[in-house]
């Protein structure tokens, strides 16, 4: 689905097609596991968080060089820009990358060469967000905030992503603080897999402006009315959601009713190369399954807007929102 639209949680290294893998394999003299690309996608059966991350992890051992993630970055905003997507805000996992003797320069300079130059390349502006891992230690996550300093610049803000259960949100209250401190903006990922708490303790103990999935919020009545009254963005990821088991199928999603609840959703990929679709194929998934009207795909478009870091670019964001609304739908589309 082209209708226009904010891609707000995306992580780059989820954007890592099998093909794309063992050209950067080959570049690199990496040896990988697999066969070749069709062994690797058989690979793509997960129980859960955890059993994706493994492979996730694994894979991004063929991220080498500066080239290697402005060629990553370039594939996944041509492929967001034919889905719709007009303004990304795209995770990236500093840690795993130097755990593996990758350094943060090679990185975000890396990255930088494709979303410099995006606006002009792809049609899409773009944000950083530097995600910490929460199964590291809060200490490791205050030195990847220290040794991101020369690059802030080209960040805008900070998340919080990896395996959820038993790590909550309260042991990186000091590195939000001192992202905070510096200027930066704070999301995190909570109740994917994890409780409804880890929403609550998000936004009190770390001050975040945007919850990342928040699935989990609709098993708490009185944290459902909270995150509606103080509108909170949700960024969702349905057909994730289906690939790591949060949910049994799309269709048991609780999307709808999030919506009517009067929740500020949006929908994302997460990991698209893994999970089966880009944004566009995620609007395609619920309008189809879940029997979304066009009205309620404007407001997902129309939330992912208003809730993107945007506000150094209100004309920008302006014009965006003016395209959701102006928007005509094409014959098979959000046929009603
Ligand atoms: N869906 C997800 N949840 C937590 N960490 C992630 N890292 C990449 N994708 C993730
Ligand atoms: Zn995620």
């Amino acid at each position: 689905m082209v209708l226009p639209k904010a891609e707000l949680h995306l992580h780059i290294e989820g954007t890592l097609e099998p093909e794309l893998a063992f050209e950067l394999a080959e570049r690199n003299g990496v040896e990988l596991p697999w066969a070749g690309t069709e062994a690797l996608r058989e690979a793509y059966r997960f129980q859960d968080l955890q059993s994706f991350l493994n492979l996730y992890y694994e894979l991004m051992a063929v991220l080498r060089t500066e080239r290697d993630f402005e060629d990553l970055a370039d594939a996944y905003l041509a492929r967001a820009a034919a889905q719709g997507v007009r303004h990304a805000e795209i995770f990236f996992d500093p840690q795993a990358h130097i755990a593996r003797g990758v350094g943060m320069g090679t990185v975000v300079e890396g990255l930088w060469r494709a979303l410099g130059r995006s606006r002009e390349t792809h049609g899409v502006s773009t944000r950083l967000i530097m995600c910490f891992l929460r199964d590291e230690s809060a200490e490791s996550a205050m030195a990847t905030l220290e040794e991101a300093k020369p690059y802030l610049d080209r960040i805008t803000g900070v998340g919080l992503d990896s395996a959820e259960v038993g790590h909550p949100p309260a042991k990186f209250r000091a590195v939000y603080e001192a992202a905070a401190a510096l200027g930066l903006r704070r999301v995190a990922h909570a109740g994917e897999e994890g409780p409804p708490a880890y929403i609550a303790e998000a936004l009190d103990v770390l001050g975040v402006e945007r919850i990342d999935h928040g699935l989990r919020c609709m098993e708490d009545p009185a944290l459902v009315e909270r995150l509606v009254r103080e509108r909170v963005p949700l960024t969702l990821c349905p057909l994730s959601n289906v690939r790591l088991r949060a949910v049994d199928t799309l269709a048991d999603h609780p999307l709808p009713a999030m919506l009517d609840a009067g929740l500020m959703c949006t929908v994302n990929s997460d990991d698209p190369a893994y999970f089966g679709g880009y944004a566009g194929d995620n609007f395609d998934a619920v309008q189809r399954v879940l029997g979304l009207s066009q009205e309620r795909l404007r407001e997902l478009a129309r939330n992912s807007f208003l809730a993107s870091f945007l506000e150094d670019e209100e004309e920008l964001r302006a014009r965006y929102l003016a395209e959701v609304e102006a928007y005509r739908w094409h014959d098979t589309e959000g046929a009603e």
